[in-house]
């Protein structure tokens, strides 16, 4: 098994600078975190975009359909911003023959009490179990893409 990463930016590869709040989307994290996990799988990470997924656009939503479609990779994993996820989780779902897997955080991986590492252990669990099709893995659940919603307010995803 080979997994291919995309990021696409999200609170997950935010980085804070103090006084003003103010935030830039970093690298992805996903490597570091495998590499904190120990994990014993192949995986490639391409950076694709840097936005909080609030701002994703059409051309960066189609830009990430035609990267996964073209991966010559079974197994894709997405890191994604929570707030959109479900959008682009269902640009995806005319893609046949992958496994494609998306997550985020709630809290940046670069903060101490952050989701991040669990979430992606998550994901590559999923990734290692789950037949074709599209999913997110987030609030210790793996969903098929189209059945979830992010309750806001109680920050964390559900079944529709
Ligand atoms: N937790 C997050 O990722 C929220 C952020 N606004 C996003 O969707 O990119």
């Amino acid at each position: 098994m080979f997994i291919q990463i995309f990021g696409t930016g999200g609170t997950l590869d935010k980085l804070y600078h103090d006084a003003l709040s103010d935030y830039q989307i970093g690298e992805p994290m996903a490597g570091e975190l495998l590499e904190q996990g120990r994990v014993s799988i192949g995986y490639a990470v391409e950076s694709l975009i840097r936005k909080d997924s609030l701002e994703l656009d059409d051309a960066d939503r189609q830009l990430i359909h035609d990267k996964v479609a073209a991966c010559p990779y079974e197994h894709v994993l997405i890191t994604h911003g929570t707030d959109t996820m479900t959008v682009t989780g269902a640009c995806l779902e005319d893609i046949q023959g992958k496994v494609i897997v998306l997550t985020g955080a709630m809290q940046p991986a670069r903060f101490r009490d952050s989701d991040a590492l669990f979430n992606l252990g998550l994901a590559v669990g999923a990734l290692n179990t789950l037949g074709h099709g599209v999913y997110i893995a987030m609030s210790g659940r793996v969903f098929p893409a189209d059945q979830v919603k992010k309750n806001r307010l109680a920050g964390r995803f559900e079944s529709t």
